[in-house]
């Protein structure tokens, strides 16, 4: 019987927690990536390979991406969560399509933007050809290499081309006075290119200059944000928006709740200065929002300026920082400039980390432009007095690298906490971004918020946008379950290779393995319910099981050990099947993605998570950089040879004990795994609730709540 097994392993786990490392400066919630949809999936193998085993040779099953052990374990790692793919691939089983042209759609979707037909052929442009199309307006962006002998450029349609550059002194003011945006190719050195664009370049930042004064004394239309003619400089020189008034308000903010409620003082203020003043309160000039990308901040600070009903001027920081030394300073004027004359109003900053990293950090003794820009800027807002009405929300994700300078009183001295929405708020934030558009009556807002965990809002609407266009495809006229559903696995672990050819066997052997994953994980206890099992090829993988983990997990980021060892059986529980089923001489090489991350989990566990008894509570090895990053575990092995094999016993035992667990639960509820495959073979996925079903129908007792 399998529930000794369950008992003794919670009884084990009892109060046993981990807490990973502690992040150094960031949130972990912020730092570590949450899509953590805990995934088993099953590899097809090269089957040019000769060493594959002939008997199933098309298959090779593995567990490859335990996304939720891996982050579990890795807080500490920083890099951001992976973007939703944004490309739009043909499904090629579209009932609308013919199945012979399954490639027809693909071509429409991916076909290039109409071209402007007067633009020149080719990706090498002839220099009288890019001057030509330079003076038509049809160049945005110009990037020279850093000698200056070529550029590359960007066409308002964003073809790009290169071009070979003749020693040209008036290129420099074309550009200018064509509204190019001029930058140079970064690198080290950059000596050569600056004497060379230097050269050019000193006339016509004087001159630009004196025209700029000329322009804003006739109150012309070439101040910055104004749409000037082919000689407005503003445009081009001065990067930030001005709305003056940006009809969104807090409502159209999902959730976000604190950050609505923070927010909402300098809303108070921008509405009333006059009785903060009174009271002799200092007003706040600034205020840093932060938070992942994709969370709302720019949002937000839209939504302050709507709910104040005062003008909002934008801009990104890195547009700040160009090549000439001084023109971030003076757009940094600009914009403050035309910012007062309009106060009361907000002035929002992205990506300020941009320009606001710790000054003199760079190589060769920092960037002398990126100093003055951000000077300009401490300048700017310390200038303002008490209640100028100007105030100054900026956006980042890495409040860690910023200047300590931006952060003292008077400047950015409050800081706005912009998080990933939990599951409450993931619901608003369904609701807002399905808001015009046509929905089934099965549509659950709640079921697809526990679906997410870690998904901002960006994520989420993206993911609404991709069902919208999977129910057009299907010639819906409303978006169902099943398209969200799809849209969301899409989005996770890539498109479904619905037409991949599958032999019968191959699809038996998945089946089988896909439903010893299941099966397995569905009935230790304290383990994440299974949302979904799939024998349709899906990117790499040859089938998958989705586990949903809980919120409270996610959230909390601890794991017991019960919980990594019921997980190392669960991820055992494929090739158990295979074993069980085609006998031990049949199983295939597909399971050593299982294995690979069986091992991480169970080397953890020992150096890291002091859970093995021999060890101790210490952390043997490895303890630097991230094994789940691709590095191999523990690099640097900082213990005896003695040591290493104690570590190694540890790791093997752990593995063998949820190799038995595994195969105890397979062997008791063999019947359930017929089932359930069976179910596979036939309908290719089934779900969480469908799964479960086969419990009531059979004997089987169901551990898990
Ligand atoms: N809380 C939310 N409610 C509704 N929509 C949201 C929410 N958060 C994000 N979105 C949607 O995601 C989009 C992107 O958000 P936004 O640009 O404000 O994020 P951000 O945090 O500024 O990201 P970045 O740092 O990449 O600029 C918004 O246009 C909005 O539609
Ligand atoms: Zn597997």
């Amino acid at each position: 019987m399998a529930t000794n097994h369950l008992l003794s392993s919670s009884f084990l786990g009892n109060g046993v927690l981990i807490y990973p490392p502690t992040p150094k400066t960031t949130k972990p919630s912020l730092a570590s990536p949450r899509r953590k949809q805990f995934i088993t999936q099953s590899l097809t193998p090269n089957s040019q390979n000769p060493n594959f085993p002939s008997k199933s040779a098309l298959t090779a099953l593995i567990l490859s991406s335990t996304l939720a052990s891996q982050q579990a374990f890795a807080a500490d790692n920083i890099s951001p969560p992976p973007q939703p793919p944004q490309v739009i691939e043909a499904q090629p089983n579209n009932p609308g399509l013919p199945n012979s042209t399954p490639f027809s759609q693909n071509l429409v979707l991916n076909a290039p933007k109409p071209s402007n037909s007067d633009l020149p052929e080719g990706s090498q442009w002839r220099y009288s050809e890019f001057l030509n199309a330079v003076k038509k307006g049809k160049v945005e962006r110009v990037r020279f290499s850093k000698d200056g002998s070529v550029l590359q450029l960007t066409a308002i349609d964003g073809k790009r081309a290169s071009v070979v550059v003749p020693n040209d002194p008036d290129l420099i003011d074309i550009l200018a006075m064509n509204g190019v945006d001029i930058s140079v190719s970064e690198g080290e050195g950059g000596n050569g290119l600056f004497s060379f664009i230097g050269n050019l370049l000193f006339p016509i930042i004087a001159f630009a200059g004196l025209f700029f004064l000329f322009r804003r004394a006739q109150g012309g239309p070439g101040g910055p944000g104004g749409l000037g003619g082919p000689m407005d400089f503003g445009r081009s020189k001065s990067k930030f928006q001005e709305v003056p008034e940006t009809g969104v308000t807090f409502a159209d903010v999902a959730g976000a709740d604190q950050a609505k409620l923070e927010l909402q003082e300098v809303v108070d203020f921008l509405k009333n200065p006059d009785k903060y003043t009174a009271l002799g309160a200092k007003i706040p000039k600034g205020c840093l929002l932060v938070g992942p990308p994709g969370t709302g901040k720019t949002l937000l600070a839209r939504a302050v300026a709507g709910e104040a009903g005062v003008p909002f001027f934008s801009c990104a920081a890195s547009e700040f920082v160009e090549l000439f030394v001084g023109v971030g300073a003076s757009r940094v004027r600009d914009l403050f400039e035309k910012a007062k004359s309009k106060a009361p109003c907000i002035v929002f900053i992205d990506e300020i980390d941009a320009v606001g990293r710790q000054r003199g950090a760079g190589m060769g003794g920092g960037n002398d432009e990126r100093e003055q820009t951000i000077n300009q800027l401490l300048t700017e807002m310390d200038g303002f007095s008490g209640n100028s009405g100007v105030i100054v929300l900026a956006a980042t994700n890495r409040p860690d690298v910023l200047d300590s300078a931006l952060l003292r009183p008077g400047r950015f001295d409050r800081q706005v906490t912009v998080d990933r929405p939990d599951v409450a708020g993931r619901v608003k934030i369904l609701q807002v971004h399905s808001r015009g558009k046509a929905l089934a009556k099965d549509v659950d807002f709640e079921k697809i918020a526990r679906r997410t965990p870690g998904f901002t809002g960006a994520d989420l609407q993206n993911l609404m946008n991709e069902a919208a266009i999977l129910a057009a495809r299907r010639d819906l006229k409303e978006i169902s379950k099943d398209e969200i559903s799809d849209a969301l696995e899409r989005i996770i672990a890539g498109p479904e290779k619905k037409n991949a050819v599958v032999s019968e066997e191959k699809k038996r052997l998945v089946a089988y393995h896909e439903a010893g994953h299941a099966l397995v994980g569905a009935l230790m206890p304290e383990y994440d319910p299974v949302a979904k099992i799939s024998i349709i090829p899906r990117g790499q993988a040859g089938g998958l099981t989705f586990f949903a983990p809980s919120e409270e997990r996610l959230e909390s980021g601890l794991y017991s050990r019960s919980y990594l060892e019921n997980q190392m059986a669960v991820a055992l529980g494929g090739r158990v099947a295979e074993e069980v089923i085609f006998g031990e001489d049949n199983v295939t090489t597909g399971a050593s993605n299982d294995f690979m991350q069986v091992s991480r989990v169970a080397r953890q566990m020992v150096e890291r998570f002091g859970f093995s008894k021999k060890i101790g509570q210490l952390a043997v090895g490895g303890a630097g950089g991230n094994p789940f990053l691709g590095q191999q575990m523990s690099s640097q092995k900082d213990y005896s040879m003695a040591t290493a094999d104690v570590v190694d016993g540890e790791v093997r035992e752990l593995v063998e004990v949820a190799y038995k667990r595994a195969k105890d639960i397979i062997n008791t509820h063999i019947d359930i795994l017929h089932k359930l495959a069976q179910l596979l073979i036939e309908k290719e996925t089934v779900d969480g609730e469908e799964f479960m079903s086969l419990f009531i129908d059979g004997k089987a007792e169901l551990y898990v709540s």
